[in-house]
């Protein structure tokens, strides 16, 4: 499990962290969403042990990072612009990799050169954004690390690629239990792979949460009455969105769905439907909900 407890962290006097506390289970993906300049990455980089905090606690399974270098080698983090060195090759900067990294596998590079079809000799900062990104995976995931950190990993990156890049995550996840950090502004990508979200914004949590929670605790209705609505019909639940389409209500509601049922259909509606929401919906309704204007917080 990585622990961050209590972490502060400022630059020049001005709070970037404050009192950030936050658990990533062993073998779970973790969904970093928030606002521009929340502190998404200054948060990504004190968990991988490149900055140091002010003041609080990141521990891996009770270690601490900052200059623990062989903690270090289990990590991986690649950062929104990936670093490769000037005129390296990708073969040299696979030899690098594997001077670096002990768990280093030769096997899983050579199977994923097959899948990536990029040529070793290539300079990789003379590649495209996209393919230096495949490199920054590709050398990632062969250096089989147990903890990886991305920052907004997969821009650039196209449709195939970002496919087989999540599938290759998602198997270490599930064959070795590898733990995820991942930041993102896109709640379709984040849904597609997260187990778990936390919304970060001007330096704390505003939300953090199972996304399975997250789901079953939330529910859309659209519903409609022959006469006049039944008065008072969610008040043992959370509103937190409602409007009127001509005769037809959409309704956002937090709650247990079994009560919820039983309670709409003894209302006797002429409509009624329950639908899903989407990451995307959850976030916009949750954050309304607590007074937030989310078309601000979520790019
Ligand atoms: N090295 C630094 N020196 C001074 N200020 C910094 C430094 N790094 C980050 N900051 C400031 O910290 C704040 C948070 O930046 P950070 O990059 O962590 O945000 P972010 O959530 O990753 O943003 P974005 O989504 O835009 O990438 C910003 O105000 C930024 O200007």
């Amino acid at each position: 499990m990585i622990s961050v407890t209590d972490l502060k962290k400022s630059f020049e006097r001005s709070e970037v962290l404050s009192s950030v506390t936050v658990n990533v289970n062993k073998g779970s993906i973790y969904g970093l969403l928030g606002s521009n300049g929340a502190g998404k990455t200054t948060l990504l980089k004190i968990i991988a042990g490149i900055y140091k905090q002010d003041s609080g606690q990141v521990s891996y399974e009770k270690e601490n990072v900052f200059e623990n270098v062989s903690l270090k080698e289990r990590i991986i983090f690649i950062p929104d612009f990936p670093y490769f060195f000037p005129q390296y090759t990708i073969k040299q900067m696979a030899d690098f990799y594997q001077s670096t990294y002990p768990n280093w596998n030769n096997t899983r590079f050579h199977t994923l050169h097959q899948l990536l079809g990029l040529d070793l000799k290539k300079k990789v900062q003379q590649l495209s954004k996209g393919m230096q990104r495949q490199v920054a995976f590709w050398l990632a995931l062969s250096a089989m690390p147990d903890y990886l950190i991305l920052d907004e990993p997969f821009d650039g990156l196209d449709a195939v690629i970002r496919k087989k890049v999540k599938n290759l995550i998602i198997q270490d996840v599930a064959d070795r239990q590898m733990t995820v950090i991942v930041s993102s502004h896109n709640l379709r990508e984040v849904e597609d792979i997260c187990d778990h979200v936390g919304i970060l914004h001007h330096g704390s949590f505003i939300l953090e949460k199972d996304l399975d929670d997250l789901k079953s605790d939330i529910h859309k209705i659209q519903i409609a009455f022959k006469d006049t609505p039944p008065k008072e019909l969610f008040k043992d639940f959370t509103v937190l969105h409602k409007e009127k389409r001509g005769s037809v209500f959409l309704v956002i509601v937090k709650g247990d769905r079994k009560k919820l049922d039983p309670l709409i259909q003894n209302s006797q509606p002429v409509v009624y439907d329950l639908l899903p929401l989407t990451l995307e919906e959850i976030f916009v309704y949750e954050m309304e909900g607590v007074g937030y204007a989310i078309e601000n917080i979520l790019v």
